[in-house]
């Protein structure tokens, strides 16, 4: 059916700028700052109130029961980080949660939904630029309803890198990460960044602004509605180690082109994460 989805896509838009609008609203009073798995690890009222106010729209709109629902604060909660063949959402209503509590402008919100787990349509609204990024399977991808692309550079030395650090300060990860990080800088490259939204941060290489980005330890959460704009931007989603792309896996390399990440792959330092569907499963 042509328009299958259609309703949920048109619908997770506007629930998507309510949750930007309140995000922006919490963002002038003062915020409460709590930790989850360690104390970099901040979650903030906002993120909890938020992610409530997503699903119950969603529920309210398509009936309780027929969706189910992976958020990053319910599965913080115990629910648990299963995708099934089921028609799923997955939330992350604050993505860059530091940057909200310092005032650093990246923060976004992200809504995947999937089907046969298959990712249908992706929005990532990040709502201090107020941008509204969003795309349909087959559809392409669009910011502020404009077209965008992923960049043509094909040349690594031409390129600019994203990649981040995530929470866990074990020294013998965050040496991995850093020695990744350097091996990429010395190519050399023009540049390394990193918004502090991994959601944004895809939405920079589906816009053409950087050529690739990757991360060992992110969620599918972070990712699911990034994974669907990249690559209807054009570009492409790997596994960090060059094989097929897993949303649960909490390894991803999305880039503009097969020349890039191949490249990149080369340098990237591997170390072991425990998957979003383990049964034992541990935030952080
Ligand atoms: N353990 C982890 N490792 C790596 N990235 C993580 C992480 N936990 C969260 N992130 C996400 O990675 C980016 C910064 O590294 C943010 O998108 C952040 O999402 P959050 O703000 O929703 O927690
Ligand atoms: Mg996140």
């Amino acid at each position: 059916m042509a328009d299958q989805w259609q309703r949920e896509y048109d619908f997770a838009e506007k629930v998507a700028r309510k949750a930007g609008e309140e995000i922006r609203k919490a963002g002038e009073s003062e915020i409460r700052v709590m930790t989850k798995s360690c104390t970099v690890d901040l979650v903030t009222k906002t993120d909890e109130r938020v992610e409530k106010i997503i699903i119950g729209s969603l529920k309210q709109e398509f009936g309780e029961g027929t969706h189910c629902f992976i958020g990053e604060e319910s599965v913080a909660k115990g629910e648990a980080c299963i995708l099934t063949d089921k028609p799923t959402w997955i939330i992350d209503p604050v993505d860059g949660t530091t940057n909200f509590v310092h005032g650093f402008p990246f923060v976004a919100v992200s809504i995947a939904f999937a089907v046969n787990k298959e990712l249908e349509f992706g929005i990532v609204y990040s709502c201090l630029e107020d941008k509204m990024y969003k795309a349909r399977k087959g559809q392409g991808a669009f910011c502020n309803d404009e077209l965008i692309q992923v960049s043509d550079v094909k040349e690594i030395k031409k390129s600019i890198i994203i990649s981040e650090h995530g929470v866990d300060r074990s020294p013998e990860k965050v040496n991995k990460i850093f020695s990744t990080m350097q091996k990429i800088l010395c190519i050399p490259v023009h540049g390394l960044r990193g918004s502090g939204t991994a959601a944004t941060n895809m939405c920079l290489v589906a816009s053409g602004a950087v050529e690739a980005f990757f991360e060992i330890g992110i969620h599918c959460w972070d990712i699911a509605a990034g994974a669907v704009i990249v690559q209807e931007a054009g570009g492409l989603l790997l596994d960090v180690d060059g094989g097929p792309f897993d949303l649960m896996s909490r390894r991803m390399l999305s880039a503009n082109n097969d020349v890039i990440a191949h490249r990149i792959i080369k340098e990237i330092e591997v170390f072991p994460v425990e998957r979003d569907d383990a049964p034992t499963h541990r935030i952080y």
